[in-house]
């Protein structure tokens, strides 16, 4: 199955989707059709997150094997630091290695629930830059994706160590950068700018969330540290108790937001679906993206 490394060749776009491993049977058989939904707009490959603190880790692996077993399309494995030794790491990497997963989304995690900072492993690593260079040491082949922040990692000294720190991840031999989800693409223009002057060279892929519902986004926008502008957020806000309102604003943002990342000639968009088809959907063929 195809590698990161292969994607986003000279005159080409690249889709690719993300979702999360469910947390019931029900979770599963709605992941399922999600999957089946979007699968045949063709992404060039579908990535599972990883659980915080790894509560996930084996059914990142299985998810990520139904992917392409079942539904026939590449797979990334989202991979995390958190809690595990260097032992432990190598020994994951072997076995999705052997799960015939050939991408692998490597970030430092997020600190497990009711810790407030990220507090490496005993034995374990402290930075994405140094799973990347684990898993190029180990895993030669292996495509890998690392995570930019258009509006800066909140745990970040400041703009430019951040990106200091993301060349740190390029070095070490990442393939791509997958960026936090924005909304304001004038932030992503001036991120992408200052990583060409940093020396950043790979592909930057831009990361979108539609919007399907005012206080999930709410929520998820607090975790990941992106803005909301205020225009757009008045407007969820006036439709505070309309559910199906919400949803076409949301809509309508993200197809603006996509065609204007297209036209600037983006060579793909990484798409925060997290297990929801109908968004997506509306999207892909609003862009003139047709089902198989
Ligand atoms: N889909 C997912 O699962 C995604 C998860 N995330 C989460 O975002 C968080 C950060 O992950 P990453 O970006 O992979 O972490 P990272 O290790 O690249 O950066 C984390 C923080 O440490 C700093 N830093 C990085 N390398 C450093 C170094 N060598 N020396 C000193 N400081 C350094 C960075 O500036 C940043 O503030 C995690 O919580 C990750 O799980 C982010 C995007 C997607
Ligand atoms: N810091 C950070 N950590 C991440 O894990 C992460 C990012 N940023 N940025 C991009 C995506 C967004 N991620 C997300 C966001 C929301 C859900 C989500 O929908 N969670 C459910 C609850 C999960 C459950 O309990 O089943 C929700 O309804 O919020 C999952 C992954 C993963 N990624």
């Amino acid at each position: 199955m195809t590698r990161i490394s292969e994607l986003y060749q000279s005159g080409t776009f690249d889709l690719s989707v993300e979702i999360f491993p469910p947390k019931s049977e029900k979770g599963d058989a709605n992941l399922f059709k999600t999957l089946e939904e979007l699968i045949g707009y063709q992404p060039a490959f579908v990535s599972c997150t990883y659980g915080a603190g790894g509560s996930t880790s084996k059914r990142t692996i299985e998810l990520c094997k139904i992917i392409q077993d079942r539904f026939q399309t590449p797979a990334t494995a989202h991979f995390t630091c958190v809690v595990s030794t260097r032992e432990e790491l190598i020994e994951w990497l072997k076995n999705a290695s052997e799960a015939g997963i050939n991408n692998i989304m490597a970030l430092r995690g997020d600190p497990p629930e009711g810790q407030e900072t990220f507090i490496p492993a005993d034995g374990g690593l402290r930075y994405a830059n140094e799973l990347v260079a684990l898993i190029r040491e180990h895993f030669p082949k292996m495509g890998i994706g690392v995570a930019g922040y258009p509006e800066v990692h909140p745990d970040a000294v400041d703009a430019k160590t951040d990106l200091a720190n993301l060349k740190r991840k390029v070095d070490a031999g990442a393939d791509a950068v997958y960026t936090q989800l924005f909304f304001n693409n004038s932030c992503f223009h001036d991120f992408r700018e200052r990583c060409v002057q940093a020396g950043i060279h790979c592909p930057i892929i831009p990361g979108i969330m539609p919007i399907t519902e005012f206080k999930r986004i709410q929520r998820i926008t607090a975790m990941c540290n992106s803005t909301l502008p205020v225009e757009l957020k008045g407007k969820l806000e006036s439709v505070k108790d309309d559910a199906t309102a919400q949803f076409e604003i949301g809509v309508e943002y993200a197809i603006k937001q996509c065609q204007e990342l297209i036209d600037d000639g983006v060579p793909g968009i990484h798409f925060y679906a997290l297990n929801r088809s109908p968004a997506c959907k509306r999207i892909f063929e609003a862009l003139g993206f047709h089902k198989r």
